[in-house]
This record gives structure tokens, sequence and C-alpha cells, in this order.
């Protein structure tokens, strides 16, 4: 499993890195759970523990992102990590990646360990191993790129067989700053997303509309799920993602 970059033909750039913790087994669909994340989702324990960078979590969750080559996944997470964007370079990732994060969810601390994977067909064997952990998965296009829009359902085919039945997905429609470029329009996307029932919402890792937007309802989901409180209500992603997208100015970059 390799956690090197490497370079295409748009140059060089900077990549995230972080030890990366081998998937559960290579077998898809056999429902064992890693011993340090349950399934979705689970406390570590009673008491809070302490991530790698020294940072107190009480919940931690593995989430995917998955989607066609270039779409921005990195761009994504690096975005989301370390509030930058990795401009003009494009170093397609070999492999999978990982980074972790802590949020702090309606006052509970939730680790998330994303894990960025090779878009490249040549690394689907690698990634299809670690999908069966995923708690959650991001499923990424690219507006100013039809194909891989159209490739979608191929991606949704795969989660489908490799995923737990569980996961918690999302589309992403990323790149909305190229406006000129853009060939998938958001209708579109909310169609299709619709149409296989997960929330949607578009993104700029660019810009960072909605980037922290889209971890956090994946958080807050996983948190929920875990944590029901009696007497709470059922908390709903899709309308929480369809009120917070409208609340965001969608259209804004
Ligand atoms: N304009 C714009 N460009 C972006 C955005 N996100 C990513 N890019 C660019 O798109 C290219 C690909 O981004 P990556 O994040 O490396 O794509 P990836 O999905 O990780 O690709 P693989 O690792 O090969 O699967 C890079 O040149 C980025 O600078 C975005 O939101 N807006
Ligand atoms: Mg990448």
């Amino acid at each position: 499993m390799s956690r090197k970059k490497a370079a295409r033909s748009k140059g060089g750039g900077s990549a995230p890195s972080a030890a990366l913790p081998p998937p559960a087994a290579a077998a898809p669909r056999s429902p064992a759970p890693a011993p340090e994340l349950p399934r979705n989702g689970g406390a570590t324990s009673g008491r809070p523990s302490l991530s790698s960078s020294g940072e107190f979590y009480d919940l931690a969750f593995k989430v995917m992102l998955v989607g066609d080559s270039g779409v921005g996944k990195t761009c994504l997470l690096v975005r989301f990590k370390d509030g930058a964007f990795l401009a003009g370079s494009f170093i397609s990732t070999v492999g999978i990646d990982f980074r972790n994060k802590v949020l702090t969810v309606d006052g509970v601390k939730v680790k998330l360990q994303i894990w960025d994977t090779a878009g490249q067909e040549r690394f689907r064997s690698v990634t299809h191993a670690y999908y069966r952990d995923a708690h959650a998965l991001l499923l990424l296009y690219d507006v100013t790129n039809k194909a891989s829009f159209d490739n979608i359902q191929a991606w949704l085919t795969e989660i489908h067989e490799y995923a737990q039945q569980d996961v918690v997905l999302m589309l992403l429609g990323n790149k909305v700053d190229s406006a000129q470029d853009r060939v998938v329009k958001r209708e579109d996307g909310e169609k299709l997303a619709k149409e296989y029932g997960v929330p949607f919402m578009e993104t700029s890792a660019k810009s960072g509309l909605n980037v922290e937007l889209a971890f956090t309802a994946i958080a807050k989901e996983l948190k929920h799920r875990s944590m029901k409180l009696p007497n709470e209500p059922k908390f709903k992603l899709h309308d929480y993602v369809k009120k917070e997208v409208r609340g965001s100015g969608c259209c804004r970059f």
C-alpha cells in the first residue's frame, strides 16, 4: 500500500500524509468491524480517547472520499484539514492516504479519520479493501467534467457492492467556483441524488464553499446514530443539508 503521490501532467504540489492504517482485511462484504472504530457508530470507550495529534475525542469514525481521478478529493480534504487550496497542481493520489480531524458536534468531540482514495482505475482493487470499514462515504464528481458525473452510477454500484449497507453517503458536485467551465448543472446533481436517495451539495475546494458543511453534516449523522438520546428528535441528514445549503448562500464563491 503506497502513500506516495505520483506526479501527473499538471506538475507538482504538496500532499497530505500520515501513517496509513491497513484495511481490516482484503475480503469485501465481510461484516467484521475494526475494533478501534465500531460500526456506525460507536464511542471508542466511555471515556474520551486521545488522537495521534494529541486531541481528545469521544467518538471516532472513518470517512472515505471516492470519485473519479481529478474531481478534487485530495483538495477537498486539504481544504477541510488545513484550510488551504492546492492551487494549480495535480498530484494524483496513489492507493490511499488519510488525515484525521476532530470536530465538536453538539458538544461531543468527534474524530473523523478521512481516507483519501485514488480515483484512477488501476488502484481500484486497493480501495475496495477499505470500503467495508467506512462509516461514511463522500462521493464526488467535478461540475466541469461531464464524464465524472456520468460515472457516478458506476461508483454507486461499486459502493453497493463493497461498502456496508448502513454506510452514510453524500454526493458532492465539486469545483463550482469554475462557473465558466461548468458542464453539469446543479439541478442535474440534485436530480441524480434524489433518484438514489442521497443528500447532495455543491462544493468548492478552491473557495471552501460547503466544505466544512459536508464533513460536519456527516459527523452529525454519525454522532446521532451512535448516541441517540431518549426524547431527542431523530436527526435527518437530508433536511439538515437542505437547510444549511440554503443558508450558506449556495452560489456565492
Ligand atoms: N477550480 C477548482 N479546481 C479544483 C478544485 N478542487 C480541485 N481542483 C483541481 O483539480 C485537480 C485535481 O484535484 P485533486 O484533489 O488532486 O483530485 P483527486 O480527486 O484527488 O484526484 P486523484 O487523486 O487522481 O483521484 C487539481 O489541479 C486541483 O487544483 C476546486 O474546487 N476548484
Ligand atoms: Mg487525490
